[in-house]
């Protein structure tokens, strides 16, 4: 799902974006004045393709097909790859294998593979499965919540509490989901001042980073600056998982969530690798690789892969 806003996809040309948008690029210079940085030099890349990028897949994807598919992006240099999610396979049935992935999967030591877990059941089956990072995902818009998780905001905050608090205790981290931060299939328009307060609760819970969705793409230059600006008031920067230095996105742009209506997947790895390194910004991955990974997974769903660099390599690479 379009976990990166549409900004970061426009930002694939961003110096037409600051020419495009002049508010954007004061907001960026006065950024730069106020906090003596430019861009950062570093950003890290959350992996989500094998399980945001495969889970709305119509036909179950072998078992074996996502554990090689993880293999080949533990190779690539990435430092965290979501592995898969302890939901209810009634709901989500593609991710009904997820104990077999994750004890499937060859660890590189490098790399974290956290997966999702909604509630205490989820959890426990996540531990007892090996997982050493799990996350927990929230929405910004209750009409959101209810249809993916089947529950309020209000109370899914209490089952994340007792997930964190059991984690905590575990020693294991947890990261924080908040979808809909820039409109709702449902709701549409989503206050920043909504968003800014959900990723606050998350982050007092004690989930360590706030990833903000932007579940099916609607965000713009403007709804982002408004909703980070927001945001920002309530969670410290280096909590934030989007817009500073950590980036969610799927091998070959695979994506869309079963419960977000017109969600169009991710944006592309490998678009996000190139435009940071032709940025200047360092990433620690391995661009081809990325790619090779993204043609295995592209030639077992029978599918064309929608990253914009792999569709072009030879041309501009
Ligand atoms: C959250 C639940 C489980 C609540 O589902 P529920 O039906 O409300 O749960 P319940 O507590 O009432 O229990 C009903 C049944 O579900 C079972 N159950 C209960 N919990 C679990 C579990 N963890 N794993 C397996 N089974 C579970 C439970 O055992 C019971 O089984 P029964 O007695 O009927 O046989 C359900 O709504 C669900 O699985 N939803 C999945 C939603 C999902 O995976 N959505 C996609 C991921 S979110 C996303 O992609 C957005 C994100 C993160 O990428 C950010 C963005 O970009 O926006």
């Amino acid at each position: 799902m379009g976990n990166v806003p549409h900004t970061v996809k426009h930002c694939l040309s961003y110096e037409q974006l600051i020419q495009d948008y002049p508010r954007l690029k004061r907001w960026l210079l006065e950024e730069k004045t106020n906090t003596g940085h430019e861009y950062p030099e570093f950003v890290k890349i959350v992996e989500v393709g094998p399980r945001d990028g495969l889970q709305n897949e119509k036909e179950i994807v072998p078992t074996g097909v996502k554990i090689q598919l993880i293999d080949m992006l533990s190779g690539t240099g990435l430092a965290v790859i979501e592995a898969t999610s302890f939901v209810s396979s009634k709901w989500v049935p593609q991710m009904a294998d997820h104990t077999d992935v994750l004890r499937g999967i060859q660890r590189a030591p490098h790399v974290r593979y956290p997966v999702l877990t909604p509630n205490m059941q989820g959890f426990q089956d996540a531990v007892a499965a090996g997982a050493t990072e799990v996350a927990v995902f929230g929405s910004a818009s209750e009409t959101f919540s209810k249809k993916n998780i089947n529950c309020s905001i209000d109370e899914s905050m209490l089952r994340f509490e007792e997930v964190i608090n059991t984690a905590k205790e575990k020693q294991i981290p947890v990261r924080g989901y908040v979808s809909c931060a820039l409109g709702c299939p449902h709701e549409g328009y989503i206050q920043p001042s909504k968003v800014s307060e959900v990723a606050k609760r998350l982050y007092e819970l004690g989930c360590y980073e706030i990833s903000l969705g932007d579940t099916i793409g609607v965000g713009t230059p403007g709804s982002m600056l408004k909703m980070l600006q927001s945001v920002m008031k309530e969670v410290p920067t280096n909590a934030l998982a989007m817009g500073v230095c950590v980036v969610d996105s799927a091998v070959a742009g695979l994506g869309g969530c079963p419960y977000a209506q017109g969600s169009s997947g991710n944006v592309s790895t490998e678009d996000v690798l190139y435009m940071l390194h032709g940025m200047g910004i360092e990433t620690g991955v391995n661009l081809a690789k990325v790619i090779e990974a993204g043609d295995f997974i592209c030639n077992a769903l029978r599918r064309e892969t929608n990253s914009k660099v792999a569709k072009a390599r030879g041309r501009t690479l």
